[in-house]
């Protein structure tokens, strides 16, 4: 997205990177991230007015580790070096980086020992501050016109400036939560280095990607992939309001749904919005697809590409469409996307990203490719979608066939339904549901023996999973009150036939995922 006032992060494949863009956006300036291999064309579209370089696992001392693009080098804008940020800034612009020897983990104490603009209102002289520190090489030598700031045990230039170029660089992580005043640094940055308002707001977001749509579409036809969740809803909405009647809605039923969900969405869509609204039964399609895949990886390439086939049979119906509009978001693009040669691992193909078909007819239409969960949330009640929609829980598109680990089935499906059915409305009735993320059941392909009324059971096994999360990049397991979760488990065990044992999962994400497969 274009935008006057912006920060381009040249990702160096740390795990963290995308910290960086959300605490930016926190200090109401747009950012976004590029990988180091792209960061040039980034750099030119964007034409940023301040760089952040971030962490990342390789050694600049190695040859054929990752460099910073020249031209970006060479722009005259103010610059933020982070770990591997910094030792790239310091080697290309002729200092010294010392391999291994000194390494720090985790907590770690920085002494003050000059004034720099990145203090503005929060740090000085002589004062020790708590940071967060992951690295094994350091500086050693600063580069021509640097200075140095800060110390630390393993890192003699923890913070280094260079004023007249407006660079500055430091060896821990400002944003993570566990440096405490790492967003106010960046947030310093930000503004008062770069010279930024901090004015980038929803309602602007709104208005730029409306002009931005319109420009793209022009006077062709859009179909939007409609869930009911809140991506696709806050897409569909802002689509609407851009192109207005150009836009037809589809939403899938391939079985994999949570109870009464058809019903449900169809019904509030429809009963809110004057949006044409085509529902899909293909039940039958994804089933009989889904017979005999186990492996995750195969189940979600499946469904990706068989929403795509529908979807593309429904835009034929309708005379034709050129665009496929997604309510696809950051972190699905972030997981689901390898840098080429890069350090970055795919962890699982989102449906709608990495489970795409090679080929598609229809163009992508994405305006929420670039927003976290809750920047999504804000921009519904920002465009006026009601509650309903805007606190719903996330639902994945693969929905229940990824919480079926083994082979997917029509009766697999109905008793995970049930269970599922009853945890949720168990979870509203005791007034939870908005204080947790997300919580669903996975139904495990491992049977075990019971005892029901004398008699002897050998059933599935049921997991229960709640989560706690700001953007789904990072979860911890929900803490129910003491009774809640042994009354789910009997209700689901005297209920719900082909379950016979209940346990509740307290991986947090990393090094889980949220969902199971
Ligand atoms: N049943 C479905 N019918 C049509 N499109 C779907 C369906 N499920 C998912 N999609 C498409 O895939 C996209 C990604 O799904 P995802 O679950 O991430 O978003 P969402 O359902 O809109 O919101 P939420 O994350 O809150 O569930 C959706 O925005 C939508 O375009
Ligand atoms: O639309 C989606 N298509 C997918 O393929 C998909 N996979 C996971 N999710 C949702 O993303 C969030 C993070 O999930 P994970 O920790 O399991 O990766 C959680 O909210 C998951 O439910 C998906 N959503
Ligand atoms: N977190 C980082 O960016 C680490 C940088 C580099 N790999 C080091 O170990 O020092
Ligand atoms: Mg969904």
């Amino acid at each position: 997205m274009e935008h006057p006032d912006s920060i381009l992060i040249v990702d160096f494949g740390s795990q963290v990177t995308q910290l960086i863009a959300r605490r930016i956006r926190e200090a109401g300036v747009y950012s976004e991230i590029a990988p180091f291999q792209s960061a040039a064309e980034a750099f030119t579209r964007m034409a940023p007015k301040g760089i952040v370089l971030s962490g990342g696992p390789a050694s600049v001392v190695d040859e054929d580790s990752p460099r910073i693009p020249q031209e970006i080098l060479d722009s005259g804008l103010p610059m933020l070096g982070i770990c591997y940020g910094q030792q790239a800034l310091t080697r290309q612009l002729g200092g010294q980086v010392e391999k291994g020897a000194g390494g720090e983990f985790g907590e770690a104490f920085i002494d003050i020992g000059a004034p720099c603009a990145l203090f503005d209102g929060l740090w000085t002289q002589g004062e020790r501050h708590q940071v967060w520190m992951s690295h094994g090489d350091h500086v050693a030598e600063l580069a021509p016109g640097f200075r140095p700031v800060a110390t630390s045990k393993g890192a003699p230039f923890a913070i280094i400036a260079d004023d007249a170029r407006r660079i500055y660089a430091m060896q821990f992580h400002p944003e993570v939560v566990h440096t405490p005043d790492g967003a106010k640094l960046i947030a310093n940055f930000a503004r008062h280095v770069c010279g930024l308002t901090g004015d980038w707001s929803m309602a602007e977001f709104r208005a730029a990607k409306i002009a931005e749509i319109r420009q793209q579409v022009g006077s062709a036809k859009v179909i939007c992939g409609l869930s009911g969740g809140v991506d696709s809803s806050v897409a569909a909405l802002l689509i609407h309001e851009a192109i207005g009647d150009q836009l037809t809605c589809v939403f899938v039923d391939g079985g994999i749904l949570r109870q009464g969900e058809a019903e449900q969405v169809v019904g509030l869509f429809r009963g809110h919005y004057n949006i044409p609204l085509i529902h899909v039964e293909a039940q039958t399609l994804f089933m009989n697809g889904l017979a005999g895949v186990t492996d995750p990886e195969a189940k979600r390439k499946f469904i990706g590409k068989t929403f795509i086939d529908v979807f593309e049979a429904e835009a034929k119906k309708i005379g034709g469409a050129e665009f496929l509009a997604q309510g696809t978001l950051y972190p699905d693009v972030i997981e689901s996307v390898s840098f080429t040669g890069g350090p970055s691992v795919t962890i699982k193909s989102h449906h709608n990203v990495g489970g795409l078909p090679e080929r598609m007819n229809m163009k992508l239409v994405e305006p929420l490719r670039e927003l976290f969960k809750d920047e999504v949330r804000a921009l519904g009640r920002e465009l006026g979608l009601p509650d309903v929609f805007v606190g719903r829980h996330p639902f994945p598109g693969p929905g229940l066939a990824i919480r079926i680990p083994g082979e997917v089935t029509k009766e697999r499906c109905d008793i995970l339904r049930k269970a599922d059915a009853i945890y949720l409305e168990e979870i509203r009735n005791a007034g939870l549901y908005d204080a947790i993320w997300q919580a669903f059941a996975v139904l495990l392909p491992v049977r075990t023996v019971g005892v029901m009324g004398d008699a002897r059971t050998y059933d599935s096994v049921l997991a229960l999973r709640a989560v706690t999360s700001v953007d789904g990049m990072t979860a911890q397991a929900f803490s129910f009150p003491g009774d809640f979760l042994p009354r789910v488990a009997t209700r689901i065990i005297n209920e719900v036939k082909g379950v016979n044992r209940v346990v509740y999962d307290y991986t947090s994400k990393p090094p889980g995922t949220i969902e199971w497969e």
